[in-house]
């Protein structure tokens, strides 16, 4: 019988999202300006990330708390060397229903094989634009739209669940709301769109960049009829819409507009250790020092639930009411704990 931890908004722990490594071959403005991730920004030596064996400890505490579902996530995860063995680790763990994983997609096409046989569930591949020259812009580092789909096919042919998340931005990748809807709902896979967000530090965020998802949602509607559906369970963060008279659906993730935090379940775990209780946390508490120096099980469970127990976490909701005064908070990248 697993234990269930309420945090003081009297939120259970459900979901553990484990950044794997911080590095990625992407340089995405609103992520990691190369500006400031450039050739000498010093990236987390081997040795202070977390191993798949102290990943996969960890796992199993936070199953027994309560949590089943996992994401996988970055950086580019797909960076981090081995994977498909960390996968099998998690897979193994008692009370892990759901592993997910969040990628760019450029590096998929190789791995999608070896990443189902070890027992992914799923996988999001974000892409923002099927333009190629403005993908290019996009990803800062020039790659091209086909490498993603070759990635997305590959997943698909090898049996791996899809789904595709977009961030937008107004004036930026605004053109392509309807070029995305269109491919993805041929192609099957249901499309997400994320509200432009202030994570972190340095990505310049501004309002009056966010496209709100309800003018999304009248944009689609108008070339392709949408209706409202149900969540799939409680706590999920898209909206979701199915295209009249189909099975086919988009997702609208609101985090601007419409903050979620009410039903925010999601702990996150960086590369280095550091559980973090929100994306938009000042900072997170190391639990690599205590697996490292010999504490159990139960004393780090303790330690978790104690973090946990303590949360008061609800940063989007509070942006939605003084937008101003919150620009000057630090924050975690989002490079460094994953979305
Ligand atoms: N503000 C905020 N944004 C979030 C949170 N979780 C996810 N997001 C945003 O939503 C995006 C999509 O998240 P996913 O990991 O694909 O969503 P998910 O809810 O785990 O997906 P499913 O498990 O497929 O429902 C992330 O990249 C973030 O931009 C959250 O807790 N707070
Ligand atoms: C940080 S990335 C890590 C995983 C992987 N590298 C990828 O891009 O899918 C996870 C997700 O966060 C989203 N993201 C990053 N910065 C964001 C921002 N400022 N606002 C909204 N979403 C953002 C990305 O688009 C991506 O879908
Ligand atoms: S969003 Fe993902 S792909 Fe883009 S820079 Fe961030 S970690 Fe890399
Ligand atoms: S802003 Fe923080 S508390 Fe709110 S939904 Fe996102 S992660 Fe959860």
């Amino acid at each position: 019988m697993h234990e269930q931890v309420l945090d003081l908004r009297k939120r259970p722990l459900r979901d553990l999202r484990i950044s794997v490594t911080d590095k990625c071959n992407f340089r995405c403005r609103y992520c990691m300006p190369a500006e400031i991730f450039g050739p000498d920004f010093e990236f987390l030596p081997q040795h202070k990330l977390l191993s798949f064996e102290e990943i996969t400890r960890l796992t199993s505490m936070f199953t027994s708390l309560g949590v089943g579902k996992i994401r996988i996530t970055g950086g580019e995860p797909l960076m981090r060397k081995n994977l498909p063995e960390l996968i099998k680790m998690i897979r193994q763990v008692d009370g892990v229903q759901d592993i997910a994983m969040t990628t760019n997609g450029s590096l998929l096409a190789n791995h999608a094989q070896a990443l189902k046989d070890a027992g992914l569930d799923r996988v999001t591949v974000s892409l923002d634009s099927l333009d190629n020259e403005r993908f290019g812009q996009l990803n800062g580092r020039g790659y091209q739209v086909e490498s993603v789909l070759k990635g997305i096919r590959a997943a698909a042919e090898v049996g791996l669940s899809i789904k595709i998340n977009m961030v937008v931005q107004r004036g930026v990748n605004d053109h392509d709301i309807l070029p995305m809807a269109r491919y993805f709902r041929e192609q099957g896979h249901t499309l997400r769109f994320i509200e432009f967000m202030d994570v972190g530090n340095s990505n310049g965020w501004k309002l009056d960049q966010v496209v709100p998802s309800s003018e999304i949602v009248r944009m689609i509607h108008e070339e392709m009829p949408l209706e409202a559906i149900d969540p799939n369970y409680f706590g999920e963060v898209a909206s979701r819409y199915r295209y009249v008279g189909s099975d086919q659906e988009i997702g609208l993730i609101s985090s601007v507009t419409q903050a979620f935090c009410s039903t925010c379940t999601r702990a996150r775990l960086s590369a280095e250790g550091k559980m973090y209780n929100c994306l938009f946390a000042s900072a997170g508490e190391d639990l690599r020092e205590p697996l490292r120096t010999g504490r159990s099980d139960e004393e780090i469970k303790e330690l978790i639930c104690s973090i946990w127990e303590r949360r008061d976490d609800r940063y989007s909701e509070e942006r939605l009411k003084e937008t101003p005064g919150l620009a000057k908070r630090s924050k975690v990248e989002m490079s460094h704990i994953g979305g």
